[in-house]
């Protein structure tokens, strides 16, 4: 537990839903965590199960209070939810969405009004108060999903991928400023995310999820530095291969492609067949299969790429300097 634990309790949880999750969570209050993993991982299952709306077995702390026993009914709970698909109110303006948490709770309504047009000022959609979500972009539709659930200042903030379906651009403004609010919220932000960027850039913790379960809980440097599953090796642009019990890491830029097997350590060379090759920045990034098992990345230049003739179902050698491989274990 963090000294910022101690000092404000955040959230304690324990979750078990038959065949789909098994995870435990913790955070300090002020903490955002990145929930990331495969499709079908169990995350939307966990955020469910922290708010109460998929039924689980086991524990829910959140600032200090059980909300398991006795149980604390869904509507109680206060949670902030941002779903990818919005979820708003479709027959509600948007200052009327922002302000409905607020009124749930007890806020008059004049002065829930008067808060959500000051959140939707915020989130820089005040000008769009008066509109339906059907008169609002996508965008502009998840800043007022954002505002809503930032208002009543919920202690657990739960966010399901809130900028997929969103252009590159507009996801981009969003998540600069979801990262300004996230940094002055006081309660536990959790953001399931497809996304390295997302948890690299707002989030404190990562948490990995497979198969309902956690199997990787650490600052975002150390998960992208050291992943220790396949997926996220993916998703942060790294090999990782298992060699004797351990996990060892290396960047695609640090692989050297060659038509012959090059001279070294056995353990850093692989006989591989080209699966891929697609450009990436100013480089090529070539995917291969290596003979006995893992998918390996290497970035090569353009003209490195044409000598080698680079093309799929071509069998190539990769390699590796040790010095450019981090070694680790599979369990912390
Ligand atoms: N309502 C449901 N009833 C039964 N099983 C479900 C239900 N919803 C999801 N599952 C199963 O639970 C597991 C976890 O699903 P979940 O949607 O939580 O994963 P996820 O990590 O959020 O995936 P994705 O990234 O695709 O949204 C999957 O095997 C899924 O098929």
């Amino acid at each position: 537990m963090t000294s910022r634990a101690l000092e404000a309790p955040g959230l304690d949880a324990r979750l078990h839903v038959p065949d789909r999750l098994d995870a435990s969570l913790t955070a300090a209050a002020g903490d955002v965590v990145a929930v990331i993993g495969p499709n079908g991982a169990g995350k939307s299952t966990l955020l469910g199960a922290l708010a109460g709306i998929v039924p689980a077995i086991g524990s829910v702390e959140v600032g200090g209070r059980s909300w398991t026993d006795p149980v604390v009914p869904v509507r109680d709970r206060g949670v902030g939810l941002v779903f990818q698909d919005q979820s708003l109110f479709p027959h509600l303006c948007a200052r009327e969405n922002v302000a409905f948490g607020l009124r749930t709770r007890g806020v008059p309504r004049a002065e829930a009004r008067a808060r959500a047009d000051q959140w939707l000022d915020r989130l820089g959609v005040g000008e769009l108060a008066s509109r339906r979500p059907d008169q609002l972009s996508g965008g502009q539709a998840q800043r007022v999903a954002i505002a809503r659930a930032l208002a009543p200042e919920p202690a657990l903030l739960l966010l399901d991928e809130p900028f997929a379906g969103l252009d590159v651009g507009v996801a981009t403004s969003l998540r600069l400023e979801l990262a300004r609010h996230l940094a002055a919220f006081d309660g536990v932000a959790v953001l399931v995310t497809h996304d390295a960027l997302d948890a690299l850039t707002l989030a404190d913790r990562v948490v990995v999820l497979e198969d309902g379960e956690v199997v990787q809980d650490g600052t975002p440097a150390d998960v992208a530095a050291r992943p220790r599953t396949a997926h996220v090796a993916r998703l942060v642009g790294l090999n990782v291969v298992t060699q004797g019990g351990q996990l060892r890491a290396f960047s695609p830029v640090a692989v050297t492609v060659s038509p012959g097997r090059p001279h070294g350590s056995a353990r850093n060379c692989w006989h591989a067949e080209v699966a891929g090759v697609a450009p990436h920045g100013e480089a090529l990034r070539v995917l291969a299969r290596a003979d006995d098992g893992p998918e390996l990345i290497a970035d090569v230049t353009p003209a490195s790429a044409i000598e080698l003739g680079l093309a799929p179902g071509q069998p190539v050698w990769m390699s590796v300097k040790e010095t450019s491989v981090d070694t680790y274990t599979m369990r912390p």
